[in-house]
């Protein structure tokens, strides 16, 4: 499903349509209901969320993406292991004027985030503690896993972030790092295969009913440290 851009007006009208989602949200180990993640996808405006999920949704690049207004939503279904998994893709705005009246429901229920910077702009991956704190802001639990992307490697004459500099952040938060490209074709299954360490961290861990998840516990995913990153050394 996708639902692409909504006038601030509308706002109400796609949550009422997540809710719906949400609820038949569960983890049902007796039928063939697929087990249902929401992720969201947070960064900067510009640096790529959308034709990120476009690419790994649709398979294809999307040329000429307009900023989005509030938040997209994106799905695929998956088979692992035997086990139906559909992903709940939340593409979120960067700019602030386009999220304010949504964040509160970006981090509802959320199961994984990825933050997003573009390997081109300094500041987009200088941004990335101000998500983190977001995040810790609106209670996401520690233990929902958090994964970090740089993307538009591509353009690899304007690099500035190096992927030494990324790396030493992602490990002190303990994230685990990609980098890649919504853009190159090449890249296709690197892009899936950010989106599927995710499902797999999720299926592989015991997962409890959304009722626990909606009254505030979380799943015990992977071992991460979020709120006390360590210190860098390089
Ligand atoms: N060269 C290159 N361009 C990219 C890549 N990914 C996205 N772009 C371009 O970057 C611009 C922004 O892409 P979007 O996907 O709309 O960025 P966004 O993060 O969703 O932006 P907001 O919706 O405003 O938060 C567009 O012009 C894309 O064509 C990439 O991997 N390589
Ligand atoms: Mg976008």
């Amino acid at each position: 499903m996708a639902i692409e851009n909504k006038p601030e007006e509308d706002f109400s009208t796609v949550i009422g349509l997540d809710d719906s989602l949400e609820l038949s949200s569960h983890y049902d180990y007796d039928s063939a209901q697929p087990w249902i993640f929401k992720i969201i996808v947070i960064g900067d405006s510009n640096v790529g969320k959308t034709c990120l999920t476009c690419r790994f949704c649709g398979g294809t690049f999307l040329e000429n993406p307009e900023a989005t207004i509030g938040v997209d939503f994106r799905e695929r279904s998956l088979e692992l292991d035997g086990v139906n998994i559909k992903l709940q893709i939340w593409d979120t705005a960067g700019q602030e004027r386009f999220r304010r009246s949504m964040v509160e429901h970006y981090y509802r229920s959320v199961h994984a985030v990825i933050f997003v910077y573009d390997v081109t702009s300094l500041a987009s991956f200088e941004s990335i503690p101000e998500w983190i704190d977001e995040c810790s802001r609106h209670s996401v639990g520690w233990m929902v896993p958090r994964i970090m992307v740089g993307n538009k490697c591509d353009l690899k004459e304007r690099r500035e972030v190096s992927t030494s500099a990324a790396q030493c952040f992602a490990d002190s938060y303990n994230y685990p790092l990609f980098e890649t490209s919504a853009k190159d074709p090449a890249e296709k299954e690197h892009v899936d295969s950010i989106f599927l360490t995710l499902a797999y961290r999720l299926k592989s861990h015991k997962p409890m009913r959304l009722k626990q998840l909606s009254e505030g516990s979380s799943m015990q995913l992977w071992n991460q440290r979020e709120q006390e990153p360590t210190m860098c050394q390089c």
